[in-house]
Formats: C-alpha cells, structure tokens, sequence
C-alpha cells in the first residue's frame, strides 16, 4: 500500500555546492530532484515537499542590502517567504513535467512556523546562508554588525535559528493534499513568526532549520515516513576519519546514543539526526536520511539511514 511520505529537499536538490544558487544550476538541480519525486509518486505513494532555502534566502538578503540606497530594503522573514514562493515555483514547473504514468497537479503553500520569541537561538547566531565569501568581504559585513563564520569553503553569514514549534499552515496543505493536490509546505523552514501577548502574529528576522520544520510538518500532515534527501547515502560515524562507518537500520534508542555523544556536526547532519529522532519518538513510523538518488530503494528499507522506533524491519 502506498506511504504518506514527507520528503525534504536539501541544498543539493536545490542547486550547486558552492552555495551562489545561479538560476540555470537551480532549475537544473531541481528537474533531476522532480525526477526521483515523480518515480515515487509513480510508485504510488503520496508525497509531501518541503525544501532548504540557505544559499537564496542569503542571497536575497544580500541584494536588499546591496540595493538598500535605490529601493527600502525587506526583512529576512519576507526573503525567507520570498524564496518559498520561487522554489515553489521551480518545484511545481518540474514536477508538472516529470515523467509520470499522470501529470502531477502541484501547489505551494506559503507557510508560517511558529517559534518562541525568547528561544535563546535569537541570542547565538548559528544558521548559515548566502555564499561564501573570503575573510576580507566577511570582515566588511561584520563591519555593518552582521555575524559571518568561517567554514571549510569560505566565509558564510549565520543568522538565528529557533526551533520550530507549530507549522501554522499546514491546515491549508491538508485541505490541498484532500483535494489530490502534491503540496509544497514549509520551505525554508517557513516564515518564523511569534505570537505576541495580544495574540496577533509578528514575523520576526530568522531562518528555521528546513529538517527540523520539515518533522514538524511530517506529523502535522500524518506522514507515515519523512524521508531526508541530501548528497549522503547515510549518517556515518566518525565522519571523515579512518574508522567511518555507515549508520544503516537503526532504533531511535540506539540513534539517540549516537546523537547525544555528539557523532554528527551541528550545522550540517546534526538536525538531519535530530529530526529523523524527533519524528519516529513522537509517533511517525519511519525516517530515512539518504541521497537524493536513493530516496526510492529507502523507502523500501535498502538503503540509507533508517530509523525505527523498535527492532528494525
Ligand atoms: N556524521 C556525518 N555523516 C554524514 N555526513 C555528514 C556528517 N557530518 C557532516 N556531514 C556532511 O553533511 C552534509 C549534508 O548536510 P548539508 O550540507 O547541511 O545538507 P543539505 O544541504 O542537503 O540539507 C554532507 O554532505 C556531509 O558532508
Ligand atoms: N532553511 C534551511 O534549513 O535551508 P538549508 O537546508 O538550505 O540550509
């Protein structure tokens, strides 16, 4: 019988690794991800997308402040809205075209996640977006009282980013998916916003984390499996080093461990492990974390890193 699976797109299905996110590299990462999109649909499941947004909503920002003289530049919660309104796009254009038994009807949803207003992820900067960029640029920004890190490849902007604690629309992506409807949530994360005492809702400047928000709207939307897709076929401990090993089936008992000791790196598959962990511990039935190209053979339990909640099947 076909699954309900949440699928989140990583960077790689987005666009290229150096993070500068041309338009022709985006469209092209994001055909060949419609592709294996579509086979599981073809298979029979029914999908939900959610997808990263750090290389465009980095750049977009970039632009209003480069621009900030000619045009009033925007707030990063509206880039973040922004880039889920042209990754949607690019995502609803591709699938519509994949090759399918049906042409798929697709739609995004713009969407808003609640996070916590005094979560301290608004005091520590720890999100990178945009491209990188050499010490000397990244010294001048900081300059302007913005936060840059140094990474393996370069110099990055990090900003804040809470915790997702409630994907406020993901009623309306429901009431899509009901109507048959491939539906495209939460991308970016979605647009962070707090509810203030009075109870209206403010955007505030932030950038979710897109697997943690991705769990969040996976048990929202009653996905059986969230699926990770990124440029790794699995979570490996000792990453790197001479003894790496391949984390394949695994329980969240077990996972929990290996999280907790601190094998997987906190900007990069550190939330992957945690939002796999978070989703089968409050009831999901499976996570996966693989390679974009394998996410078919993951959910027929081949390959990757899959998480249960007991002795795996
Ligand atoms: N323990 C680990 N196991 C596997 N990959 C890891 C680990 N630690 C760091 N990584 C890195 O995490 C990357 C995937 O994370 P990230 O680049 O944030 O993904 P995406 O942009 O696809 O969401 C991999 O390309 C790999 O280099
Ligand atoms: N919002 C977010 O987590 O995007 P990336 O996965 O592209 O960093």
């Amino acid at each position: 019988m076909g699954k309900r699976v949440l699928i989140a797109l990583g960077g790689n299905a987005m666009t290229t690794s150096d993070g500068s996110a041309a338009p022709a590299d985006q469209w092209h990462a994001v055909r060949r991800a419609m592709t294996h999109v579509a086979a599981l649909m073809s298979a029979g499941h029914q999908v939900v997308l959610t997808h990263g947004n750090g290389p465009q909503v980095g750049n977009l920002i970039l632009k209003n402040q480069l621009a900030a003289h000619t045009v009033p530049p925007v707030p990063l919660d509206w880039c973040v809205a922004q880039t889920q309104g042209t990754i949607g796009n690019l995502i609803m254009n591709a699938l519509e075209q994949a090759p399918a038994p049906e042409p798929a009807r697709v739609a995004t949803v713009v969407t808003r996640t609640l996070v916590d207003a005094d979560d301290p992820a608004f005091q520590r900067p720890t999100k990178p977006i945009g491209r990188y960029f050499d010490e000397d640029e990244a010294r001048r920004f900081e300059e302007q009282g913005q936060i840059w890190r140094r990474f393996e490849r370069g110099w990055r902007r990090v900003v804040a980013s809470p915790d997702p604690v409630e994907v406020l629309d993901a009623p309306a992506a429901i009431a899509l998916m009901e109507l048959g409807y491939t539906v495209v949530a939460a991308g970016g994360g979605g647009v962070p916003v707090v509810r203030d005492p009075d109870g209206t809702l403010r955007g505030v400047e932030a950038v979710i984390d897109k697997d943690l928000a991705a769990d969040v709207l996976a048990r929202a939307v009653r996905a059986t499996d969230l699926v990770i897709a990124t440029d790794v076929p699995h979570a490996v401990v000792g990453f790197g080093g001479p003894d790496a090993k391949p984390v394949e089936a695994v329980t969240v008992r077990e996972l929990r461990e290996l999280q907790d000791a601190g094998h997987f790196a906190s900007g990069s598959m550190g939330p992957k492990v945690e939002a796999a962990l978070r989703f089968v511990e409050q009831g999901g039935e499976r996570a996966v974390i693989t390679s974009l190209e394998h996410i078919g053979e993951a959910l027929s339990g081949n390959i990757g890193t899959r998480v249960s909640r007991g002795v795996e099947e």
